[in-house]
């Protein structure tokens, strides 16, 4: 029996399909280099049709791909070499809520979205949150430890793991961690499958912590000059204020968005950089940020600024930040998503520029990112007359100088999009060869028959 018929014995009927729109489409994340090739895609219902999947698999030597809201940028979720796609999406309930943890129990293909509107009608928060949250999925986010806009204050998403059902690559169901808070009893796994990107088994079930509902946010942009004086305006928000975001983006960005989205620039005076801060709305805050922001202008850092007056200003200018990664899409981008400790950003920053410099000089660089979590997306946009493949080979050659420089600097060649295809020659400028290893150990010891995201992360 070929593939798709085995699958369509053994599960209920309408789990199956292997219609051209579905392979293409679910065979597919956000990256555009790898073209989908999956023989089937699997839309399981429940946990016990996700396990009888991995079974099959393991008997009869095919790989799945888990697969969540496919909005990845670093090809974790993309099938191009025949394997059955194994979608989420339909185990997509709330379980269970739990007002004295603060805790909600959820399927894996809940939407991000979703979850943080549930959280809100309970009076509380799901503090995760990024431009994709509409169609990222939690199992896809956990399963990539997605970060966001909000990591400054509530970390990634492994801050808000407490449990996991996992089915393993060898068939096996793992509860782990029991939605504890306190577990001292060994290993724990659960923090292993954080991150893992579907290569240690697929994640069905997650308890996750939710975080007290925050105040309104305030929310500037302040045009900075020079990239180096950004670190300055962090520092002195950070003396006055618990900041909830610190973002910063570049001039030739905020113009694409304003240009695509028909938005009015924030400033009348431009700056090669903005930084976009939020803090809570509380009493004296405004009076604060504003004394902050005249500070930063005294100290020559800051050119100009605007302050949210209300929730609906202060949305209008998260929009500038967010639909960045959206708009450079239409350019065909190269992503770096890198990160260094934030205190090691101004001499990073100095080296990383003049190899931008030096490196692109025929490519639009535009630089964006957490710059509070030291963590930056550096898309390198394709000029048109170039190829893909060109474009993409040079692009490579330059990453591997990124990574000679992330190594002095002691940084990470992927903060938070996850290593899947993209990243995967690049790992070892941030793991070691023992570490390496170890992964591989990991590897076989959950998923002996590399049933599961096979050449994804580690290859
Ligand atoms: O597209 C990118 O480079 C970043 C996407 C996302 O992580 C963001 O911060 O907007
Ligand atoms: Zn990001």
């Amino acid at each position: 029996m070929k593939i798709p018929e085995l699958l369509a014995a053994a599960l209920p009927q309408d789990c199956v399909t292997t219609e051209a729109w579905a392979l293409q489409s679910y065979g597919c994340d956000r990256t555009t280099i790898w073209p989908a090739q999956a023989v089937a895609v699997v839309r399981p219902r429940h946990i016990d049709e996700v396990q009888r999947c991995v079974q099959l698999a393991n008997e009869h030597g095919f790989a799945l791909v888990p697969s969540g809201g496919r909005t990845g940028l670093s090809g974790g979720a993309v099938a191009s070499n025949g394997e059955v796609v194994l979608s989420l999406e339909r185990m997509n309930r709330i379980v269970d809520f739990d007002p004295v943890d603060a805790s909600v129990r959820v399927e894996a293909g809940v939407v991000t979205a979703q979850l943080q509107d549930y959280a809100r009608d309970k009076g509380l928060y799901y503090p995760v949150d990024f431009a994709a949250a509409g169609s990222s999925q939690i199992g896809g986010n956990i399963a990539t430890n997605a970060g966001g806009i909000k990591v400054i204050r509530y970390g990634m998403t492994r801050d808000r793991v407490r449990g996991l059902s996992v089915v393993t690559g060898k068939g096996e169901r793992l509860e782990l961690n029991r939605g504890l808070l306190k577990n001292n009893t060994g290993y724990d796994f659960r923090h292993l499958f954080v991150g893992s990107e579907g290569t240690l088994g697929v994640i069905c079930e997650a308890n996750l912590a939710l975080a007290p509902a925050p105040a309104d946010p305030l929310v500037l942009v302040l045009g900075v000059p020079r990239f180096a004086d950004v670190l300055e305006v962090l520092a002195s928000f950070r003396q006055r204020f618990s900041l909830s975001a610190f973002e910063c983006f570049s001039d030739n960005g905020l113009r694409k968005v304003c240009a695509a989205h028909q938005l009015a620039p924030p400033l009348s005076t431009p700056a090669a950089y903005y930084a976009l801060i939020e803090v809570d709305e509380c009493d004296g805050a405004a009076e604060q940020a504003v004394a902050a922001f005249e500070y930063c202008v005294d100290q020559g850092w800051v050119s100009d600024g605007v302050i949210s007056q209300s929730l609906g200003q202060a949305a209008e200018l998260w929009k500038l930040r967010e639909y960045l990664s959206e708009t450079l899409a239409a350019w065909t981008p190269y992503k770096n998503d890198i990160s260094v400790a934030v205190s090691r950003l101004p001499a990073f920053l100095v080296e990383a520029d003049a190899l931008m410099a030096a490196r692109y000089p025929d490519c639009e660089v535009v630089w964006y990112g957490h710059i509070g979590d030291g963590n930056l997306h550096l898309n390198i946009l394709k000029p048109e007359r170039w190829s893909k493949d060109d474009f993409l080979s040079r692009c490579s050659a330059v990453t591997d100088e990124l990574g000679d420089l992330l190594v002095r600097h002691g940084g990470s060649i992927s903060a938070e999009h996850g290593v899947g295809l993209l990243k995967r020659d690049y790992l070892h400028y941030t793991r070691s060869p023992a570490e390496i290893e170890l992964m591989r150990g990991m590897k076989a010891l959950f998923d002996p028959r590399g049933v599961l995201n096979p050449g994804k992360l580690i290859g």
